[in-house]
């Protein structure tokens, strides 16, 4: 198996219970699905600084607050990925699709609405744990 490739991922989180979507690329692995906008942490990089580098770089946001929400393996027939995954509740600047992406805030409540790569169904349960959506 190759190498196994440490992600930092936001899921960011306004005052309206709305989280931060962003269309991957059609040439990016699993292009054309809906993610929570992030990256590959670069060696030198703690996770936490590769989310701040990431949304910035993508977004044009500036991560203010902060904290990890899960931690995802997942193999892909291509590659293994570690989602470090982290719950955004302080940014500044206003959002922008740096890379010419599509972006959109979702209502959390709607979030299954949209097709994600295959690793992130475990984040989806995470935030409805967190946000309190789950049923009896
Ligand atoms: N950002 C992000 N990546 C995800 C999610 N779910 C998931 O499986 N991934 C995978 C897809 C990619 O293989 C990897 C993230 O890498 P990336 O393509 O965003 O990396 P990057 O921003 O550094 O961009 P690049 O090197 O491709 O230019 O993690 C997700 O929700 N958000
Ligand atoms: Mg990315």
């Amino acid at each position: 198996m190759s190498q196994l490739v440490q992600v930092a991922v936001g899921v960011v989180i306004n005052a309206n219970q709305q989280i931060l979507l962003s269309l991957r690329a059609a040439h990016q692995h699993q292009g054309g699905r809906w993610e929570f906008p992030g990256g590959k942490i670069e060696a030198h990089e703690t996770p936490q600084q590769g989310l701040t580098r990431e949304l910035h770089e993508e977004l044009g946001v500036q991560v203010q607050s902060a904290e990890p929400l899960c931690c995802i393996t997942h193999t892909y027939p291509e590659k293994q990925v570690a989602l470090n995954v982290w719950w955004v509740t302080g940014f500044s600047g206003d959002v922008e699709g740096k890379e010419g992406q599509a972006w959109r805030w979702v209502p959390a409540k709607d979030l299954s609405q949209y097709q994600f790569p295959d690793a992130n169904t475990p984040i989806l349960r995470a935030i409805e744990k967190k946000l309190g959506l789950t049923g009896p």
